[in-house]
């Protein structure tokens, strides 16, 4: 087990108060949760190999602990500070970074983090990144193959380019004739799927068809940071998983209007072999029966005439005749200096940034409103809301609304 720093190893002897940023050198932060635990946040070796690694030493103990990381790690950071928000969550500020990549919260004891101590036998701490703003809920598009999922989902995506974005799943499936890597699916071996499973890459993954088909955390974070609405078209199991998860998503069962239309689709698609077309027909009757379970899928769409179906996908996900495809605006950019501080009033953090190179018009003081987060780890942490303020000899005064 490695030593503890030389700053850190004072402060041990010392009695620090709980839920407090306690010292940043370097790259490391400490913090206290509970009476036991304080978590030291921050580069293992040198400045070039800046790594954010995680260690806890555990006061009963007196024990140094490694814990297993889940979760997208934060990119290498300069300097940061941290701070416990409860006993279960440590928010890490990233210095010298904009509001899209400085809010990071590093989970220690909520429920997915206590779920995965039990699956695992270890210690475990997750990252969520924070991400500034509501993003509308992704949708989950199932029903047998052939019945026009990517059909419709590919008219979507035409018709609003800057709403919805896809999913792009992992297969171990070899790709057809029109199908790119990374655009239509990442195409994968079956081992190093089966390793990024192992590994909690995945929200969901299932055995169709004879191939494996997952869906990762990543293939719905890059589109959802990207300010557009995820659409993933996966099969029944997957919808079940998702669920299951935090994930909170709309369900929509596609329908064909007969088994024999189904068959005449697959068929004049022309991508599988008979025996493929087969056992896709076979697995397609199950399906069927799955998509009418109760509380699985919130709306159900039979798709007899393409145009019909489409105009009544577009009328349940809200969109009208004259919805215009204008850009969701992004939110207004905050760049938080690498010197700064951070304190908890409440469900809110203000950040004080003391950086000398600040403009002097620029505002140096933000609150960071966490009163109405969502999600969490394996995913993102969503709906944190900023905002400039100004000190006052009585307190904060003047807001204004950055998000
Ligand atoms: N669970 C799950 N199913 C998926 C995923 N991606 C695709 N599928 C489903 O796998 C099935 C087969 O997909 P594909 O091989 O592209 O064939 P197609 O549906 O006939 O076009 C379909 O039901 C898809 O919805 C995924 O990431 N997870
Ligand atoms: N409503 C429809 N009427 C007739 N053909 C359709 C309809 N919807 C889709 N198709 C055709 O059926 C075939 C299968 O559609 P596809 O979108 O690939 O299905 P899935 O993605 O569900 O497997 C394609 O050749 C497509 O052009």
């Amino acid at each position: 087990m490695g030593e503890a720093p030389a700053f850190f190893e004072d402060d041990l002897q010392g009695d620090f108060p709980n839920g407090l940023l306690l010292k940043s050198k370097g790259c490391e932060t400490a913090v206290n949760i509970g009476c036991n635990k304080t978590y030291v946040i921050g580069a293992t070796e040198k400045e070039s190999a800046c790594t954010i690694g995680v260690r806890i030493f555990d006061k009963s103990t007196s024990k140094w602990v490694i814990p297993t990381v889940l979760g997208t790690k934060p990119k290498p950071l300069g300097g940061h500070s941290a701070i416990a928000l409860d006993e279960d969550r440590i928010l890490v500020i990233k210095g010298n970074s904009t509001s899209d990549d400085c809010f990071w919260f590093l989970e220690v004891n909520t429920a997915f983090v206590r779920e995965q101590k039990t699956r695992f036998g270890t210690e475990v701490v997750a990252w969520s990144k924070g991400v500034i703003g509501e993003s509308e809920k992704p949708i989950v598009i199932s029903g047998p193959s052939g019945v026009g999922k990517g059909t419709l989902i590919s008219k979507l995506m035409e018709e609003f380019p800057s709403m919805f974005g896809f999913s792009v799943s992992h297969t171990t499936r070899a790709p057809r004739n029109n199908e790119q890597n990374g655009v239509h699916y990442h195409f994968t071996e079956r081992s190093v799927m089966e390793k990024d499973i192992k590994d909690e890459k995945f929200l969901e993954f299932a055995a169709v068809h004879g191939n494996l088909y997952g869906t990762s955390i990543e293939a719905v974070e890059v589109v959802t940071d990207r300010g557009k609405r995820c659409i993933l078209d996966i099969d029944v199991q997957g919808a079940r998983s998702v669920r299951a998860s935090a994930l909170e998503a709309v369900f929509i069962f596609i329908c064909p209007p007969s088994f024999e239309e189904l068959e005449k689709r697959l068929r004049s698609r022309g991508t599988e072999t008979e025996e493929q077309i087969q056992k896709r027909l076979r697995n397609a009757k199950a399906e069927l029966e799955q998509g009418n379970s109760p509380g699985l899928f919130d709306h159900i769409l039979v798709n007899d005439d393409l145009e019909k179906c489409y105009k009544n996908l577009k009328k349940l996900l809200g969109l009208g005749e004259c919805v215009k495809t204008t850009k969701i605006p992004v939110p207004k950019l905050v760049h938080i200096p690498l010197e700064h501080t951070v304190s908890k009033i409440d469900q809110k953090i203000l950040i004080n940034c003391t950086a000398p190179k600040q403009e002097k018009s620029a505002p140096n003081m933000f609150m960071l409103d966490l009163s109405s987060t969502k999600g969490g780890a394996p995913g993102r942490t969503r709906g944190l809301s900023i905002y400039a303020v100004e000190p006052s000899t009585n307190g904060v005064i003047g807001s204004e609304v950055l998000s």
